[in-house]
């Protein structure tokens, strides 16, 4: 089944389309509060996610798929990488797809690497991916064996997305370049990371994949929850109605959150209350959207 069916399978089937980052702040993660034998930074970080997970199974409350960003792993330790791996593993058990935010891309044989330890060695369902580099770069990700999602980097949400993918080419800009190459690439594996801090430039991408009759799933970074700092200010409502102005599929793209939803317990700052506090968030950011 090609990832683009899997997931607005599993969309439909959750329920909602919240993506839950998994971006580890160790000083915004009181685990100590819930567990005496947390001991080392890998522990914490261990802890901190199987809690979530478990009370989303309680509360049979479940994101539409998780995304944590490798790098937030990798500068802890080797070991790290290990609970990065291992935390797949248990997201994968309970039913939520996991997408490693990696943002690989190289010349054909070490992106055909990089696609096997995401796709093989973390077992990840997705990764995302920079276009940068062409197609020899994407294709060893979008043919490995596994068929998973590939997220290419399309328009992100930071300030210097504008240095590079707003520079004029050819009538248009450069993001609109990669979006038409997307459409020539996908073989119903490809998706596209578009950030929700710039809904009108979103609107405009969605229009143009409706227009080309080829609609790929989003990854839609930069979402805030109200009250809780260190997002990127993106409003989730306002994504989901750009979407809908440009004619896109209510049921296929994934929104967000990493330390909205995180480290959510900061609006009351009941610090042992970390996990319901996420699930809470994630509750109602659902109904929201509903
Ligand atoms: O354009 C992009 C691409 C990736 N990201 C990643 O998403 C999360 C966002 O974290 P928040 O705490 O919700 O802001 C993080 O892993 C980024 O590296 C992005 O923000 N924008």
């Amino acid at each position: 089944m090609l990832f683009s069916d899997r997931l607005e399978a599993r969309i439909a089937e959750c329920g909602n389309p919240i993506c839950l980052g998994m971006d580890p702040k160790l000083s915004l993660m009181p685990v100590e509060r819930r567990h005496s034998q947390v001991h080392t930074p890998e522990d914490k970080i261990r802890f901190f996610y199987m809690d979530i997970l478990e009370e989303c199974e309680k509360r049979n409350v479940k994101p539409a798929v998780v995304k944590p960003n490798s790098a937030y792993y990798e500068c802890v330790s080797i070991e790290g990488m290990r609970v990065l791996h291992d935390l797949i593993a248990a997201y994968k058990s309970a039913g939520i797809p996991v997408i490693l935010d990696a943002k690989r891309g190289d010349i054909g044989k070490s992106s055909a690497a990089y696609a096997d330890a995401a796709f093989r060695i973390y077992a990840a369902d997705a990764v995302t991916v920079s276009p940068w580099m062409g197609k020899d770069s994407v294709g060893p990700f979008l043919e490995h064996p596994a068929n998973g999602g590939v997220y290419a980097l399309l328009r992100t949400s930071n300030k210097g997305a504008a240095d590079f993918q707003d520079m004029p080419v050819k009538d248009s800009t450069a993001f609109f370049q990669v979006a038409q190459k997307l459409v020539e690439w996908d073989n119903g594996n490809l998706g596209a990371v578009v950030g929700a801090t710039h809904p009108e430039e979103l609107e405009k991408i969605t229009s143009f994949f409706v227009a080309a009759q080829h609609e790929i799933p989003f990854l839609i970074p930069g979402v805030s929850i109200p009250g809780v700092p260190g997002g990127q200010g993106g409003d989730a409502k306002t994504v989901l109605q750009a979407i809908a102005n440009g004619g896109g599929k209510r049921h296929f793209h994934v929104l967000n959150s990493s330390s909205g939803l995180n480290f959510a317990w900061q609006r009351s700052g009941k610090e042992a209350e970390y996990a319901a506090a996420c699930v809470d968030a994630m509750e109602s950011l659902a109904e929201a959207l509903h």
